[in-house]
């Protein structure tokens, strides 16, 4: 199949390529420790791909084991965390700001690389068996005197990013600041097994080893620009502002309202597989702020959320705001920041921008809603 490469070869050919349109992906030495990077969080990957895969057998995964920054932690976040602080151990990563830790833990003085990661995306669905995955944001060390501080870089200065899924497909979604690709998990056995037919019917030849490794299938992925169908969750309506509100009932009223044709909708309610999705078929996803205590600055997290998932949309053609912002250009100030996140296809981004500062069209809609309705605090 035309453009079938692995991650490996991939990675390998980037770094060695003369042509590198990725803005800050500069030195050669830079490049190859990206490249260690990706790999080691690949690596870690694997592992958290087959703790998840082994569901209640691999013991209380979703046991809730405390709190941190306001929100709950699963026996799995705690494992997927220890999983990817190990593996960049080893890698030239100077520190990772996770989800999982109040505060940003040092590993390699001489790293050049700094990364921040949700190791576990998702958490709510642990015992469900949806997908859930790890996403990442590899940034350049400013000042190795504080490399911390390296990981409040607006998002467009993020060298690489991407995300894992761990659903019916393992899947590796990235982006080197030239496109966006996808990798997936092939595990089948290094040689194809033989069929062998006897008398009695097919009998089995022994197992061999399955590799595990990332594979590309396809060409650069790309965001449709139009889209039928929106992710939001509804049950947190009543708390919207009403931009937010007259969007979706915009979308809800299908042929009969102003958008004249019929929306579908999808909430999976784990941002890796929503994006997931969006990247393959289009959509739009919105987490707005809403009026609840604790909300009232969105739900995920800039660093660690909402960068990776920007650029990795963006690199695929599509857009990310936090309903009137570029994501990519907000300025974290602390590490477990929370954002508002619209992303998805560039008209219906596009489109809830509109709807939060043209108040003509709320004002259409309803005249009490007036000037109200901002999407960030
Ligand atoms: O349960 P809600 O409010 O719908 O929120 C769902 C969102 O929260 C998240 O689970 C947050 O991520 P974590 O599981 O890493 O905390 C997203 O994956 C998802 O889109
Ligand atoms: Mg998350
Ligand atoms: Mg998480």
């Amino acid at each position: 199949m035309a453009n079938t490469t692995t991650l490996a070869r991939h990675l390998v050919a980037w770094s060695g390529s003369t042509q590198n349109g990725g803005a800050q992906n500069g030195g050669a030495h830079l490049r190859a420790d990206i490249v260690r990077t990706i790999l080691a969080l690949a690596d870690a990957g694997l592992a958290i791909a087959d703790l998840v895969a082994m569901g209640p057998l691999a013991g209380e995964m979703a046991a809730v084991r405390g709190e941190s920054n306001g929100d709950t932690q699963k026996e799995l976040d705690l494992r997927a965390h220890d999983i990817v602080v190990d593996r960049l151990a080893g890698a030239p990563v100077a520190v990772v700001g996770s989800e999982e830790s109040d505060a940003p833990v040092l590993l390699n003085p001489a790293g050049t690389l700094v990364v921040a990661i949700d190791p576990l995306d998702g958490s709510s669905n642990i015992e469900t068996n949806v997908s859930v995955g790890t996403i990442f944001s590899i940034l350049g060390v400013e000042d190795p005197t504080d490399p911390a501080a390296s990981l409040l870089q607006p998002g467009h200065r993020q060298l690489a990013a991407g995300f894992l899924v761990y659903g019916p497909q393992t899947a590796l979604v990235l982006t080197l600041g030239e496109g966006t690709e996808i990798f997936f998990l092939d595990k089948r056995p290094v040689e194809p097994l033989p069929a062998v037919h006897g008398g009695a019917g097919w009998a089995s030849p022994a197992p061999r080893t399955p590799k595990a490794e990332f594979v590309r299938m396809t060409s650069p992925v790309t965001v449709m620009a139009e889209t039928k169908e929106f992710a939001i969750n509804a049950s947190n309506q009543r708390h919207w502002a009403p931009s937010i509100r007259t969007y979706v009932d915009d979308c809800l009223a299908g042929s009969d309202g102003p958008r004249a044709k019929n929306y579908n909708m999808r909430w999976i309610a784990s941002l890796v597989a929503d994006a997931f999705r969006i990247l393959r078929r289009g959509g739009v996803y919105l987490y707005p702020t809403d009026e609840r205590p604790g909300y009232r600055s969105g739900r995920l997290r800039l660093v660690y959320e909402a960068n990776p998932i920007a650029l990795v949309i963006e690199q695929a053609g599509g857009a990310a705001t936090d309903g009137q912002n570029r994501i990519l250009d907000l300025t974290p100030r602390h590490l477990h920041e929370r954002t508002a996140l619209v992303f998805g296809s560039q008209t219906e981004v596009r489109r809830v921008a509109e709807h939060h500062t043209a108040p003509a069209i709320l004002a259409d809609r309803a005249p009490l809603f007036g000037q109200r309705g901002l999407l960030r605090a």
